[in-house]
């Protein structure tokens, strides 16, 4: 279904079930508040959740809404309220007509407190990927104010995290689906948070550069590109991984370190943008790379030792790397890498991978095994043999 599909659903009565797949596996149903019924209510009631609305947290405060203590990253509840013209403000009627004053703005000053509707304030889908920050980018997407209802679904035993149950839930009720990353990729390509901060001139051995550093509210890191004006509208693009030790200390254990330098002397050479990014140990960062470097000395693969330490094969995600070109006006690339997972990811946001030129590494004693396991297990096409 597309957006529109969604919407005319929607305004058919019928929530979104909003899956939380990777996070919590929980089941959430979605409504737009401005306009909510008894009938959707008391339907949404029948998931058996606990029915909340959801709205932009500096907004609940802005109109005197209660926050409660919550900590960083934990779902961030206000003290709920009731309509002040509702009877006791349980019934489904009266939950609605709350919901639907809410979104009409009123200051907490026309609600009694505490009340039957409970309040969860979103920080933001870049902030923080729960359901209450993906209800109000879905309310956006679906053209409706930034106010929804929400109650999680539970299954047969009360448990609410049966994704076979939501879909089966959805399908009896004819319900539209989303996951939250559906909700997380269109937030990525509609809202750029990623700007350039500053571009200076950078004169290095393979040649002279520019830096571009920038203000980066969509992951909070610290990526850079280095450039070679001019790119042409189809530019080489090196989209690298932080590696201290092989990037900056020479080590021999990985390819990295070649790898960048190989892929500056062609950018010096062809112009082009190098996107190095703040993703050390392919995302679970310096120490559990060392960590996982411990396990390899002791006879675990690179897979096998991210796998120990309860981390995924490669933890990257693309999302920065595509709001970074987009900040450069870049939307076709020629991509250096031997990695299709990362052409795949460019290719989700809409840039198109033109061409994929192989990213030669030097192969050493120490790094031979581990580029093996690369071609092995993580799908790395490379161009020589080891
Ligand atoms: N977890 C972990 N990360 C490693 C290990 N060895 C190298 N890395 C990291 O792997 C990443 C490699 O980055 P890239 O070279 O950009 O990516 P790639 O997957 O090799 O893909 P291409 O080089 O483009 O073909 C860097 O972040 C390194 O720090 C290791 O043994 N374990
Ligand atoms: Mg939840
Ligand atoms: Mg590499
Ligand atoms: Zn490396």
């Amino acid at each position: 279904m597309n957006w529109g599909e969604i919407r005319k659903a929607v305004l058919d009565g019928k929530p979104v079930v909003l899956i939380d797949e990777g996070r919590e596996f929980e089941a959430d149903l979605v409504y737009p508040a401005e306009i909510a019924s008894s009938e959707v209510v008391n339907f949404m009631l029948s998931a058996k959740g606990l029915l909340c609305l959801t709205m932009d947290m500096d907004e609940a405060l802005e109109r005197g809404f209660f926050p409660l203590l919550s900590k960083e990253g934990e779902t961030n509840f206000l003290v709920p309220v009731d309509y002040s013209e509702t009877f006791t403000g349980i019934t489904a009627e009266e939950r609605a007509l709350t919901a639907r004053k809410i979104a009409e703005g009123l200051s907490v000053k026309a609600f009694r407190y505490p009340g039957h509707l409970h309040l969860l304030g979103g920080v933001g889908l870049n902030r923080r990927r729960g359901h209450t920050e993906s209800s109000l980018e879905l309310m956006e997407f679906l053209g409706f104010k930034r106010y929804a209802l929400i109650v999680e679904i539970l299954d047969e035993e009360g448990d609410s995290h049966n994704r076979d149950y939501a879909l089966n839930f959805a399908r009896e009720h004819g319900l539209p689906v989303l996951t939250t990353d559906d909700v997380w990729k269109e937030f990525v390509r509609r809202k750029q948070l990623i700007r350039v901060y500053a571009n200076a001139r950078l004169p290095t051995r393979y040649g002279e550069f520019r830096i571009i550093a920038f203000d980066n509210e969509l992951d909070f890191r610290e990526h850079v590109a280095i450039v070679k004006e001019p790119y042409g509208e189809v530019p080489l693009v090196r989209i690298h991984s932080k590696c201290l030790t092989g990037d900056t200390l020479a080590s021999l254990k990985c390819d990295c370190g070649s790898q960048l330098a190989h892929a500056l002397m062609m950018i010096a050479q062809e112009g082009g943008i190098l996107l190095y990014m703040d993703q050390e140990g392919r995302g679970i960062g310096l120490k559990e790379k060392i960590k996982a470097y411990e396990l390899q000395d002791k006879g675990l693969d690179t897979v096998e030792a991210n796998d120990a330490l309860g981390h995924k094969a490669d933890e990257r995600t693309y999302e920065a790397a595509f709001q970074m070109l987009r900040a450069l006006g870049v939307s076709k690339v020629k991509l250096i890498t031997n990695n299709p997972a990362k052409a795949k990811a460019l290719e989700e946001f809409g840039i198109e991978v033109v061409e994929i030129i192989p990213a030669p590494g030097e192969v050493t004693e120490h790094n031979r095994p581990y580029l093996r396991v690369k071609a092995e297990k993580l799908g790395h096409r490379l161009p020589f043999e080891v």
